[in-house]
């Protein structure tokens, strides 16, 4: 085995360079292989403890070859730098992701791939050492000039072999390494939300259509189906909670005039006759039944004469004798009757005037330009001519008002501007009705407190400048007055008869919270026509005035 290797030395140096002179003090190389004298480089990573036995063994056989033969020319051969290099040692390769065919990542679901730099730092295999190592090994020996070539060879294509077999392992490993990191965390963090299956889209449609759906969204596709609508606080609901097929708005049964009256007065008649019932339950009729009830008349605005008559109505028929609510009920209906017939006239036209001069007056509000409106329907619809004068010019909105009952009515209307003088324009309308022709003139005024004495002098200032026109002008003052005042309406007839000769009284809105009984007191006092009632806003919501149902309504019995 030693001539062997010995062999091995010589072959290698006949093959690549011929040996060189060796110095003197080279050859003693014991100390050139000290592993504390010669610095190896990367000690850290050789084992030097290997080569220093080798060493000693190729001593060992140079002495023992030269006592055999002692002719024989061996050379020690001592390792030198320049010679022989010494190869780098060489660390482990440092490979780079980049170096490494890097499998597709998908983000989705893995780390970062910032994260793959420290994971393949982390996963390089230490397995690599060895190669390098042996790699080094060999050289050394190859250095040392003793291993015989081709064992060195040997030994280097070995370790070249397993440098490469380790890049391969490394390579697959850390290829598996990443693929590893690429793929999704088999052991999920949270819980995994199921997701919801997808419905047919078919079943979408069916249940949208069944739904009515897209009437909300005109034009919107449903995107996803978003589930059950979520809780809204209160106060906020989704189309879908919205109350399907809503029941349309039905609009009530329009009442008669007659029933829109005893609406309007039961508010009167249910508190007079309540306290009637409670007044003669159990008691019979004497003078402190009688004297209460005539209190209870005089607060229904009855008025003291009415109250009167009804006290004494019911004294001569039944004083003594047990009374009850609908004998009390009967016997005002029938005196209040009584009282109003005499005033429950026609409004009179004379049609030789031509025209007939209607003056409507009246406090604000209480219904004279509405008034005039419904009494133009009625006068047109009879085929006469009509003619307005919008004379309440102290008010824009009356004008215009006025103008619409005109169109509404076919009427013919005569107007000025806003401020105008209201006797000029009543002149003017007059001329203009007398030269049309016009069968009726109506007037309309402003609404006017009748404590105001310029306003009511305005208005006395319009009856004289009709009575030039013609003496018997106007031939009709209406007044209207509004059924929810109660007693003021008395102060303003006896206010506006002075002042405009009122000729004639409508009383308004008896279809509202009326306290009709009014009425009776001002019809028993001034004993002036009512013409008409009005109970409603519409243009047929005028009434002639009938003085039976009127004292039914407010005594509370039945017609
Ligand atoms: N319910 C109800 N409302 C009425 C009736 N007559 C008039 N009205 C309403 O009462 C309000 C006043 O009516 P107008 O006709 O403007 O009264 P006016 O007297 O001309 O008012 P001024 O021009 O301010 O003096 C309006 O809203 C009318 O629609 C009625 O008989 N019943």
């Amino acid at each position: 085995m030693a001539f062997g290797f010995i062999k091995k030395v010589f072959t290698f140096g006949k093959d690549t360079a011929p040996a060189k002179e060796v110095p003197e003090e080279a050859l003693k190389q014991e100390d050139v292989l000290s592993t504390e004298d010669v610095p190896v480089p990367h000690a850290d990573a050789v084992d030097a403890e290997p080569l220093v036995a080798l060493a000693e063994d190729r001593d060992l056989l140079l002495d023992e070859a030269e006592a055999a033969n002692p002719e024989a020319d061996l050379h020690r051969v001592e390792p030198q730098a320049d010679i022989y290099p010494l190869p780098p040692v060489v660390h482990p390769l440092p490979i780079t992701p980049d170096e490494v065919a890097a499998p597709e990542i998908e983000t989705a679901g893995g780390p970062a791939p910032d994260s793959l730099d420290a994971a393949s730092e982390t996963s390089t295999p230490s397995a690599t050492l060895t190669p390098e190592v042996e790699a080094t090994r060999a050289a050394e020996l190859v250095n040392i000039g003793l291993g015989g070539v081709e064992h060195a060879h040997e030994e280097i294509e070995a370790a070249e072999a397993a440098k490469a077999a380790a890049i391969d392992d490394f390579r697959a490993a850390d290829a598996d390494a990443m693929a590893e990191l690429a793929e999704p965390s088999p052991l999920p963090l949270e819980e995994p939300v199921e997701p919801a299956p997808a419905k047919p889209k078919s079943a979408r449609k069916k249940k949208t259509e069944a739904k009515g759906g897209g009437a909300t969204t005109s034009g919107a596709e449903p995107v996803a189906d978003a589930g059950p609508a979520p809780a809204l606080p209160k106060g906020f609901s989704t189309a879908d909670q919205m109350p399907k097929d809503a029941p349309a708005a039905v609009p009530a049964p329009r009442l008669s005039w007659f029933q829109r009256l005893r609406a309007g007065l039961a508010r009167t008649s249910s508190q007079l006759t309540g306290q009637i019932a409670s007044l003669f339950t159990k008691r019979k009729l004497d003078d402190a039944t009688l004297q209460d009830l005539e209190d209870l008349l005089i607060q229904a605005d009855l008025g003291v004469e009415t109250a009167l008559r009804i006290t004494d109505t019911l004294a001569s028929e039944r004083y003594g004798k047990d009374v009850t609510g609908e004998d009390v009920g009967r016997i005002m209906a029938g005196e209040i009757t009584k009282v109003l017939e005499p005033v429950a006239k026609p409004l009179e036209l004379d049609l030789s005037h031509k025209p007939h001069v209607i003056l409507v007056v009246g406090v604000n509000g209480t219904g004279k330009t509405t008034t005039i409106g419904k009494l133009a329907a009625k006068l047109s619809g009879a085929g006469l001519k009509v003619m307005m004068a919008a004379g309440d010019t102290f008010r824009a909105a009356a004008i215009e008002q006025l103008h619409i009952w005109a169109d509404r009515t076919k009427s013919e209307i005569v107007s000025s501007k806003l401020g105008a003088d209201a006797a000029g324009l009543a002149y003017e309308a007059y001329e203009q009705a007398k030269a049309k022709g016009s069968d009726v003139l109506i007037i309309d005024t402003a609404g006017r407190l009748q404590n105001k004495a310029e306003l009511m002098a305005e208005l006395e200032k319009i009856v004289r400048v009709l009575g030039k026109l013609d003496p018997d002008a106007p031939h009709t003052v209406l007044q209207t007055l509004d059924a929810t005042t109660g007693q003021n309406a008395m102060n303003q007839v006896e206010i506006f008869r002075n002042v405009a000769g009122v000729s004639g009284l409508i009383m308004t809105k008896l279809d509202g919270t009326a306290r009709g009984g009014i009425l009776v007191a001002i019809a028993a006092k001034h004993k002036l026509p009512v013409y008409f009632i009005g109970v409603g806003e519409g243009i047929d919501d005028l009434e002639p005035f009938e003085a039976k149902d009127f004292a039914q309504a407010i005594a509370g019995v039945e017609a």
